[in-house]
């Protein structure tokens, strides 16, 4: 192993509208280690990660490759000094196949046709995810493939443009322990064996403690510690990173639910994809929360699209107490029903990205008339009421609520869509993947929403990748394998046998 600087920030800052999101942070990752990046949510990492990609410029400070001074002029730039970089929010073209997308990042032989260099593409993405661990269709289209699948492309994307700097922005936020695990351990040995340099910006300590040779903790735009995982604790990283540390979330205790408010009787989901769904039963009751655990992309994206009313044609029936079927029903009826939609993409599904914060905020009331008619929207009490939501859910980085949306960061968006998501204090919420991409603390704030949705008697029907979070909130388990639930558990639960039957099925 080299030990050599891959790539040094020096004193770097960059602000946004006046606002100083870093503040002469530096960070340093040598040739052949895996380096955490830790930080909360907004402390700056994205930010000082895509100045080393690239995509923005530092106003001070410098760069450098290699131990060489450089000035990216853009992302291209970057790719050539070997710099790729996976983003928390994916930069696929949705109706584009695996291969097109791919092919679009990379330098081919123009005099082939772009059928042979489609095909050439093909076999590269083959040989590849087979070397990684994962096996992936190069001619499926990317709208059909689950989140988990869709981060896969875009790591080949980077990898098969010649990255030797690869930076992961939350890669294992999607995926399921033994996914995670072998991601880890492939990227590891990316750096180990081959020698690159790999930058992991995350939130999970574990994947830090198990994973990093270095890490590197941000708090407020600036860098305050780099150091070895192995020479502290998991209680003094979280400290480090967060503040104090925040109480661990307790295994629920088996409860007495209230009435059936749920039933969802033989989902079938029209497509024939793997994905698809193949007869969904499940029931849910007012004051519990169902948990859905399993692997990626085994149908929980579909049945969360067709419980949230998002584009998905499904046969069956999704049977609201009181109400009958609302399975054809509207996003805005269903909103009137006292439903809450909280999707896994939050920046496509939840988030009208170029709107404002307050706008994004008053879409939730918008049915209800208490903004007055449309034509003629009652902003004071729009801002009143999203200021007082901004404060209560601790939405940070609001400079200003007229400020678009997509300009918060992960974290921070999630909190605006929890906001707007619980200031009706729904009857039943449906949540996808509700901490994916959060700190540890925003993660525990979430988690107690839910918790007091359901002891407030809602019924919380939680679909997440990320067992330790199903195992931490939900009554009941259910596993979900090739399009259906195939077994339930009750709390406390055996984690091995969850995992177990989710892997047993695929
Ligand atoms: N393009 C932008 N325009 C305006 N503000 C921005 C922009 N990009 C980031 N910010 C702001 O800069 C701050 C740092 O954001 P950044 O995304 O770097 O944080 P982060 O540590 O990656 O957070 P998270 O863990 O939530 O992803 C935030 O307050 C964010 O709102």
């Amino acid at each position: 192993m080299s030990h050599t600087n891959a790539i040094q920030l020096d004193a770097v800052s960059k602000s946004f509208d006046g606002f100083k999101a870093l503040s002469e942070a530096s960070f340093v990752a040598c040739w052949g280690e895996v380096h955490a990046l830790l930080g909360e949510n907004g402390a700056g990492k994205s930010s000082l990660m895509n100045i080393a990609a690239g995509l923005y410029a530092p106003e001070t400070g410098s760069l450098l490759i290699n131990d060489n001074l450089v000035r990216l002029k853009g992302p291209l730039d970057a790719s050539s000094q070997g710099i790729g970089m996976v983003h928390q929010h994916f930069k696929l073209v949705k109706p584009f196949r695996v291969a097109e997308n791919i092919l679009l990042g990379l330098r081919t032989d123009q005099a082939l046709s772009y059928r042979k260099r489609l095909q050439q593409t093909a076999e590269q993405i083959k040989a590849t995810a087979a070397k990684l661990g994962f096996s992936i269709d190069p001619f499926a289209r990317v709208d059909q493939l689950s989140v988990a699948e869709q981060q896969r492309v875009e790591i080949l994307k980077v990898l098969l443009a010649g990255a030797r700097i690869l930076i992961l922005d939350e890669p294992t936020a999607v995926l399921t322990d033994a996914e995670a695990e072998k991601l880890l351990t492939t990227v590891k040995n990316f750096a180990h064996q081959e020698g690159a340099a790999v930058i992991l910006v995350t939130h999970k300590m574990n994947d830090v403690m198990r994973y990093a040779d270095q890490v590197t903790v941000m708090r407020g735009g600036r860098t305050v510690a780099s150091l070895k995982p192995q020479s502290v604790t998991v209680g003094e990283l979280v400290k480090l990173t967060v503040g104090d540390a925040p109480t661990p979330p307790q295994v629920p205790a088996s409860r007495a639910a209230g009435e059936v408010k749920l039933q969802v009787q033989d989902l079938h989901s029209s497509g024939s994809s793997s994905t698809a769904l193949r007869g969904v039963n499940l029931s849910l009751r007012a004051g519990e929360i169902y948990g859905i655990a399993g692997v990626g992309g085994n149908g929980q994206s579909e049945l969360a699209n067709a419980l949230m009313s998002l584009p998905e044609p499904v046969t069956g029936e999704i049977r609201l107490t009181g109400e009958g079927d609302i399975r054809m029903l509207s996003p805005a009826r269903r909103r009137q029903l006292g439903i809450a939609c909280i999707p896994a993409d939050r920046y496509s599904a939840a988030l009208a990205a170029p709107l404002s914060i307050s706008d994004n905020f008053a879409l939730g009331e918008i049915h209800s008339g208490r903004y007055g008619p449309f034509w003629f929207l009652r902003r004071g009490r729009i801002d009143a009421d999203t200021a007082a939501a901004v404060r209560e859910f601790d939405v940070q980085g609001v400079r200003s609520l007229q400020q678009k949306a997509a300009l918060l960061s992960g974290g921070n968006a999630q909190k605006l869509v929890i906001a707007r998501e619980f200031n009706r204090q729904p009857q039943l919420v449906i949540v996808h993947s509700p901490s994916r991409g959060l700190d540890v603390r925003a993660t525990l704030a979430v988690h107690e929403r839910l918790r007091s949705a359901r002891d407030a008697g809602a019924a919380v029907l939680l679909i997440s990748e990320d067992l330790d979070e199903v195992m931490a909130l939900a009554d009941r388990i259910g596993v979900m394998s090739a399009g259906r639930i195939i077994g339930e558990f009750a709390q406390p639960a055996d984690r091995q046998a969850i995992g177990q039957a989710m892997v047993n099925h695929v």
